[in-house]
């Protein structure tokens, strides 16, 4: 079985939906898990499980230590290997968290080499010589530079995972890649015999992900963003379930707390598509979350099968979430978010898109859905999941959205793939 620790929410559904697609049967789990597997899971039917952390931009200690305990419940639950996940962007602040928790990994795991592929070109992430390119751009060039929490501003990921580790770091160059698994792996074990701990491998299409998954089998720890997971194979056919019955229609709830680019082009075009968009006045959260409520359930009232979308009054511009202010505003946002989806699916209200993965987190902790099981992939890296509906509770299904991630058109079109 395969052990995964992603460092956010929708960070972790990507790398699900991404092991779903290739024949894993995925657990997913929301926080660092007591024990695993949780009730009605056991190692038997699944091939993966994958945990889910806010780690990202928390405290260095906080995140290794969430991530150790994760490990050990993994480990505990017949995790033979471990991919620790991370962003496609390579999203970290200077002092980690990626370095950090990756050297806790590998040590505890007793590993020595470890890939890093952050790679993902379905979703315009690919790796050259070292740098990473967010579509035509270097991420440095990209709207990742002016992240509110994690700025990247230097595309080069060799140099940017040195500054997080007291560990050697190697490049594994195209050519190599090019060569084949074979070559790959000789190359490997030759950073291995000089004491390279980690080695950041080029991959600018699928097909060198297979090559770098295949030469990296049966390695004990692997990291990187979702993309690697493609060029992987589980042992299954029908790895992700239909959408139970009760979700296949019915009215829909988009909230929409990301500030990112893609996000806001996908509101531009449900806006254009007459799909109503109920605005939450920053200066007035609690007044809004009433008046967006009533709106929604007046609407569903007169037509069942439609949809509604929430999102901010405020253009977001750029979230200075690294100011107290800019911070607390954002996680005011984040609660009334929360809020909104506590009170929705409180009157019966079972579908659910959220955009953001901070947003994301906050919307999960609120319907306490800890576990979940995958349904269709709706764009790379995203697809829709399920809560298990245990202990008599009716199953609610969510597609939580990387902000930068899913076609223009997917607060409209994400619905018919919930099938
Ligand atoms: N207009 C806004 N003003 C202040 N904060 C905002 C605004 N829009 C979004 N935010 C906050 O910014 C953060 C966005 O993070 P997240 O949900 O991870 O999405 P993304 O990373 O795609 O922007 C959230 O904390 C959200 O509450
Ligand atoms: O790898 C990726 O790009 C995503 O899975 C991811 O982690 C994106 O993070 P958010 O944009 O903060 O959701």
């Amino acid at each position: 079985m395969l052990g995964a620790i992603a460092d956010d929410v929708t960070g972790a559904v990507d790398l699900a939906s991404n092991l779903v697609s290739r024949g894993f049967r995925t657990h997913l789990h929301f926080g660092v898990p007591e024990t695993l597997p949780p009730a009605g899971y056991s190692s038997e039917s699944a091939d993966a499980i994958v945990v889910a952390l806010k780690s990202r931009t928390a405290p260095v200690e906080d995140a290794v230590g969430q991530s150790l305990a994760s490990l050990g419940a993994l480990l505990a639950a017949g995790a033979e290997r471990i991919y620790v996940k991370y962003c496609s962007t390579f999203d970290s602040t200077p002092r980690g968290n990626i370095g950090p928790v990756c050297d806790a990994v590998i040590e505890r795991m007793s590993a020595r080499t470890a890939v890093v592929v952050p790679s993902f070109p379905a979703n315009g992430r690919t790796l050259y010589r070292g740098h990473l390119f967010v579509g035509d751009r270097l991420l440095s060039e990209s709207s990742l530079a002016h992240h509110p929490l994690t700025p990247m501003t230097d595309p080069d990921i060799r140099r940017v995972l040195a500054s997080q580790t007291a560990a050697q770091v190697g490049l594994l160059s195209l050519e190599t890649v090019r060569e084949g698994p074979g070559a790959v792996r000789a190359a490997l074990d030759t950073f291995d015999e000089a004491g390279v701990r980690y080695v950041v491998v080029d991959a600018i299409d699928d097909h060198d992900l297979t090559t770098i998954a295949t030469a990296t089998a049966t390695d004990a720890v692997i990291t990187g963003g979702s993309g690697l997971a493609l060029g992987m194979s589980g042992p299954s056919s029908h790895a992700s379930l239909p959408a139970p019955t009760h979700l296949r229609s019915g009215p829909g709830v988009v909230l929409a707390g990301s500030a990112s680019e893609a996000t806001h082009i996908q509101l531009a075009r449900a806006a254009a598509a007459n799909v109503p968009i109920l605005r939450l006045d920053l200066d007035a959260l609690g007044e809004g979350v009433q008046r967006a409520r009533a709106e929604a359930q007046a609407r569903f009232a007169t037509n069942p099968e439609s949809v509604v979308i929430v999102a901010p009054a405020q253009s977001p511009g750029r979230v200075e979430a690294t100011s107290p202010d800019g911070a607390a505003r954002a996680a005011a946002l984040e609660a009334a978010f929360a809020d909104l989806a506590r009170g929705l699916a409180g009157s019966g209200i079972r579908r659910f898109i959220v955009a953001g993965g901070e947003t994301s987190g906050a919307v999960v902790d609120a319907l306490g859905a800890h576990d979940l099981i995958l349904g269709q992939t709706i764009d790379p890296g995203v697809a829709w999941t399920f809560t298990s509906g245990t202990g008599g509770r009716t199953p609610v299904a969510l597609a939580l959205k990387s902000g930068n991630f899913g076609g223009p058109d997917f607060f409209t079109d994400a619905w018919r793939r919930l099938t």
